[in-house]
């Protein structure tokens, strides 16, 4: 190769240079579990928000969090996510990464992305570039040096369009999308940034009856390759989606099995006092 060549070679504008390229996090779940928490414990002022509480997410699976209000569930993910520290207790990322010793920025760029339920997008901007400013790219560098997307790049954003149902409105400003349609979107922003395990928060609050139907279809379509816990207080929804439901009571897992299961549990049926957990009460 010529020197010439091999200038052009290393200025290509449709390509970024390995040693700037985000390390691909290596998650270890050679025991298929992605999410390990253990005796995890946070007080607020002597209140315990959490108590005691297990869980594990297997690799790749859909797994439902349900609770009354106060259960928890909102402080376990600001622990997962690095934005609340606990008293006690553990937090892994596969075999390997210890979470508590994360901060926020480090435990994103681990692959572990979060939706609030209340849509957060850049209005201002199409669908396309929401999803182009969410590619895991080095930030820093990317607008100055490199003002073209990759062929590459184009076409995840491409694939991820297709996923979250939005590629007709691809140039459409994000802020003029359905409320359905802004959430499915954040989705989309989530695994245009690799998001290997996606917290979702009341994916389906305030969405039409086809709007939920739609999102049902997406979170199940995720599962397997991405791993999706969802927190949602929609019973029906939650039958429509869940293979596993976890319910939090007090800052600890109360049962854990199928819908059916949950429902005939005496502890749960207890709880909910007597209520029908399809009904408003979770
Ligand atoms: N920063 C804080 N300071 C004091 N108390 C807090 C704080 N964060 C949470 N709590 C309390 O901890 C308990 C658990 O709250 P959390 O928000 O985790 O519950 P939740 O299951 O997410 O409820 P919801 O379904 O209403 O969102 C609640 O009693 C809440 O008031």
């Amino acid at each position: 190769m010529s020197a010439m060549t091999q200038i052009r070679e290393t200025f290509r504008r449709d390509q970024v240079w390995s040693f700037l390229q985000p390390a691909q996090a290596s998650v270890d779940v050679s025991k298929d579990i992605l999410l390990y928490v253990e005796d995890l414990n946070v007080s607020f002022d002597g209140f315990k928000a959490i108590n005691n509480l297990n869980l594990y997410i297997n690799d790749g699976e859909l797994r439902c969090l349900i609770g009354a209000n106060g259960a928890g569930k909102t402080t376990l993910m600001d622990i997962i996510t690095g934005k609340t520290e606990p008293d006690s207790g553990s937090v892994w990322f596969g075999q390997t990464h210890n979470l508590l010793e994360q901060d926020e920025a480090a435990i994103a760029h681990l692959g572990i992305g979060r939706k609030f339920q209340k849509p957060t997008v850049f209005e201002e901007h199409t669908v396309f570039t929401n999803l182009e400013l969410s590619l895991k790219t080095n930030k820093a560098v990317l607008p100055t040096l490199f003002a073209r997307l990759s062929t590459q790049q184009k076409a995840r954003i491409q694939e991820v369009l297709d996923t979250i149902g939005l590629s007709e409105q691809q140039d459409q400003m994000a802020g003029s999308l359905s409320h359905g349609q802004k959430q499915w979107l954040e989705i989309g922003m989530l695994l245009a940034s690799d998001s290997r395990l996606l917290l979702v928060d009341e994916p389906v609050a305030g969405m039409t009856a086809e709007e939920t139907e739609r999102t049902a279809e997406l979170l199940t379509s995720l599962a397997g390759k991405h791993t999706v816990v969802v927190v949602e207080h929609d019973m029906a929804f939650v039958r429509s989606i869940a293979r596993t439901v976890t319910v939090l009571h007090q800052g600890s897992v109360l049962a854990e099995g199928t819908m059916d299961e949950i429902q005939a549990n005496p502890d749960v049926i207890e709880v909910y006092l007597g209520e029908d957990p399809e009904g408003e009460a979770a």
